[in-house]
């Protein structure tokens, strides 16, 4: 009896193992054996951008694979991630966000990055409109942005070139940019609510580094059950929740004193059009007010680690090359007479920066595995069946780090990127804002604050190491997107 009662209860895991966790005919190729919750979690080393370059090596550039319960397709070519990155099967999201799951009146997510369907291409378009518009208002953006600069620029000379970590130094200057561009509110070196953000989305990024952060995303469940229960605390998300109410206190102002005639910034462009009877789903009603609540964290979340990693990086690259500072600073002189940050439209007759940037962009691959995309129904991609909620991971990483776009990938060399004449020509492989049609729709402001930042602080300083060592440039162990730590010193022109 009790060995027949064993043999169905075997049968019954068995038959809901192989539905759950084995691949469908078709499937693309990788590990075998994927194990009952996990996957192939325990295939993965700590580091899951040499995991996945492994697997390329062993099954080819589209690779599946089981992270926890969800199945996964890995991109790792270049023409694999654009022909996906516009395939309309491909547009959505997987199911993220804390707190969010179907709270619009269509079941779905609101904002932008983890949106679906008509919300997501609506809020997308008004945000990419208002942000490439923006210079309405008092303030331009890139005046807005100078002034961060030399704010920064003063904090850095009261360090009087003595040796500093450089880690969090960009989020304020950063995040008050950001700041200013949605709410139109100016802020000081030291606004508390700012350096509350710039803390929290410290922690939120050095906690995203955590395996627990994979665990949360792949079982919400039983994270939402442990951290109901008490005993289960993610950083994470706390940090996002602090964020979300931060960001609230501004929309409620705006409400209160809005004026139709006098569109200020970001947050009244949006809440002109939830009143616009014929604005579209995602305006309307209580869509709109959740929406303009998480578009605006979007903005804050997506652009202010992105930029200010990247920033770090190049600190990094440019300590350990006094040479190709001369260069810049050589550049710059040239331009600007080297006592101001060059405006975005100089940037053009500068192309051995405009080169050193696109080198940084490469070499830091701060984003390595981009944002995960959903297939939204079945479907057939370059001869591969790939069944609906499959999520779709394209490895920009590998894009970035080919040898078959770039010489001797590991070696940092602007000069890559100059032709024979001297002029800047910059690489279609170079896609760290991901490919398509949810390619980062920061895009602009990052590439306009990236410029500002890097000439404003060479402009200013030389970047010093604290002895003749060279520094380290091996990606931290703990986290896919910053260096190890280091220091340097900003040493000012005498
Ligand atoms: C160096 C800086 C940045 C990098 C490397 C970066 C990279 C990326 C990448 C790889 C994606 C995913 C694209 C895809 O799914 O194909 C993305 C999406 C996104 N980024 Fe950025 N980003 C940066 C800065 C910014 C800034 C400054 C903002 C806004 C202020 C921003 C806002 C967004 C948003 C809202 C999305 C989601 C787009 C969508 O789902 O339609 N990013 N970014």
């Amino acid at each position: 009896m009790f060995s027949i009662f064993l043999s169905i209860v075997i049968g019954l895991a068995f038959t809901w193992w192989y539905k759950n966790y084995t691949q469908p005919k078709g499937f693309p190729n990788g590990p075998t054996l994927a194990l009952p919750f996990i996957g192939h979690g325990y295939k993965l080393g700590s580091n899951i951008v040499e995991s996945y370059h492994k697997f390329r090596g062993k099954y080819g550039d589209i690779f599946g694979l089981f992270l926890g319960p969800s199945r996964v397709v890995v991109l790792n070519d270049f023409d694999s991630i654009q022909e996906s990155g516009f395939h309309d099967d491909f547009l959505d999201r997987p199911s993220f966000l804390p707190g969010m799951k179907g709270t619009l009146s269509d079941g779905g997510e609101p904002g932008v990055i983890f949106s679906k369907g008509k919300q997501w291409s609506e809020q997308r378009r008004f945000a990419l409109r208002t942000l490439r518009d923006f210079g309405f208002g008092k303030q331009k953006m890139e005046e807005v942005i100078d002034e961060q600069v030399n704010q920064l620029c003063s904090v850095l000379e009261s360090k009087h070139g003595q040796p500093m970590s450089v880690f969090g130094v960009f989020n304020t200057s950063v995040v008050n940019a950001l700041w200013t561009i949605t709410t139109g509110q100016g802020v000081s070196a030291n606004d508390p609510k700012i350096q509350r953000i710039t803390q929290l989305m410290n922690e939120f990024d050095e906690s995203s580094a955590s395996p627990w952060i994979l665990v949360a995303l792949l079982f919400p469940t039983i994270e939402s059950i442990l951290s109901k229960m008490g005993l289960w605390h993610l950083q994470f998300k706390t940090a996002m929740l602090e964020i979300r109410k931060i960001c609230k206190r501004p929309i409620l102002e705006h409400e209160e004193t809005f004026d139709p005639n006098n569109l200020r910034d970001f947050i009244d462009a949006h809440i002109q059009k939830q009143r616009e009877p014929d604005s579209g789903i995602s305006f309307q009603g209580n869509d709109g007010k959740l929406n303009l609540q998480i578009v605006t964290e979007d903005l804050f979340g997506a652009g202010s680690v992105t930029v200010s990693m990247t920033l770090t990086w190049a600190m990094l690259f440019l300590a350990n090359r006094p040479d190709i500072q001369t260069k810049i600073k050589k550049e710059l002189k040239e331009i600007t007479g080297g006592n101001r940050i060059p405006t975005n439209s100089e940037r053009q007759n500068m192309p051995f920066t405009e080169a050193t940037i696109h080198e940084i962009q490469r070499l830091a691959n701060i984003v390595p595995n981009s944002v995960p995309r959903e297939a939204s129904k079945d479907t057939h991609f370059k001869g591969y069946f790939i069944p609906k909620g499959t999520q779709i991971v394209p490895n920009i990483g590998e894009v970035l780090m080919d040898p078959k776009y770039f010489s001797n990938p590991q070696k940092f060399n602007p000069s890559r990127f100059i032709d024979e004449n001297g002029r800047f020509v910059p690489s279609p492989y170079v896609i760290p804002f991901g490919l398509g049609k949810r390619r980062c729709l920061g895009e602009t402001l990052a590439r306009v604050e990236l410029f500002k930042f890097f000439t404003g602080i060479m402009d200013h300083f030389t970047i010093e190491r604290p002895n003749k060592e060279l520094l380290n440039e091996d990606r931290s162990p703990f986290s896919s997107n910053r260096p190890n730590p280091f220091k340097v010193c900003f040493v000012t022109r005498s």
